[in-house]
């Protein structure tokens, strides 16, 4: 089943697209890492598909009335900011606001998954600002889990985390995909990318300009033009593995 629909999906920053004509429809069972250099447009395609910033083009999200798009689609942005010295429980229920009827008890319920999904259980009554900056960057990807949408898009949601949260996250997010649900996060960790995701987007200069499996994306002709770098990358027992080696251009 289709979760978003972006059509010829186009952004302007002055005179120049900064997302360019983007066409895709991700559906439910997949992990789609959003890939490309500093600058590709990957956080812009993710706010303009949430609604969040002017485009031409359609897409299915933005498209929808605020109340209805907040239980279809869960946003987690590139920014880490926590403005109040609330706990860890109370900024993860904050994921529960687009469901207002669902009850104490379901409410409850989301707030625990979520937590326990990142591994947070112990972090229930610390205060969110006091937390380091990596506990903090899972706190925001429980929360977004704690909506309980069938989608996520999450703008670069493990930079910053050490490797064991890192390869968690990733985890997590390629289970929701396993349940039917969907995620699309950026992603410039290339080797995590490669391993956990189901499907890569990879975009240049605004344009989407490779799309399908990892090892259909991450071609040393497309990591050569697009990121100007070469890499290993092999299919071995333990999965995929991915490694950039050094620059080119
Ligand atoms: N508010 C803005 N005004 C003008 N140009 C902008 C604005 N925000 C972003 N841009 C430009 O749009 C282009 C795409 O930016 P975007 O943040 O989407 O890239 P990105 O792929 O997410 O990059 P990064 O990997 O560095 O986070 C860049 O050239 C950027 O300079």
């Amino acid at each position: 089943m289709s979760l978003l629909s972006l059509s010829h999906l186009t952004v302007r920053r002055g005179c120049c697209p900064v997302v360019d004509d983007v066409t895709l429809t991700v559906s439910g069972g997949e992990f789609v890492g959003l890939i490309g250099p500093n600058g590709a447009g990957k956080t812009t395609l993710l706010r303009a598909a949430m609604g969040l910033l002017p485009h031409d083009g359609q897409s299915s999200l933005a498209a929808l009335p605020a109340r209805l798009r907040a239980r279809a689609a869960a946003f987690l942005p590139q920014s880490r900011e926590i403005a109040w010295p609330v706990s860890v429980e109370a900024l993860v229920e904050l994921g529960r606001v687009p469901h207002p009827g669902a009850g104490a008890e379901a409410d409850r319920q989301a707030v625990d998954r979520a937590l326990a999904r990142m591994g947070l259980q112990g972090y229930r009554g610390r205060i969110a600002t006091a937390l380091s900056g990596g506990e903090q960057a899972r706190v925001l990807i429980a929360r977004t889990l704690a909506q309980e949408t069938p989608l996520l898009l999450a703008d670069e949601p493990v930079a910053g985390l050490d490797p064991e949260s890192q390869i968690r996250a990733m985890q997590v997010f390629a289970a929701l995909a396993a349940e039917g649900r969907a995620v699309v996060a950026s992603i410039h960790d290339l080797g995590l990318a490669a391993r956990h995701c189901t499907r890569l987007v990879m975009l240049a200069r605004g344009r989407l300009v490779a799309d399908g499996a990892p090892a259909v994306v991450l071609t040393p002709d497309n990591l050569a033009e697009v990121f100007g770098v070469r890499a290993y990358f092999a299919q071995t027992p333990d999965g995929p593995v991915f490694q950039p080696l050094g620059v080119i251009r």
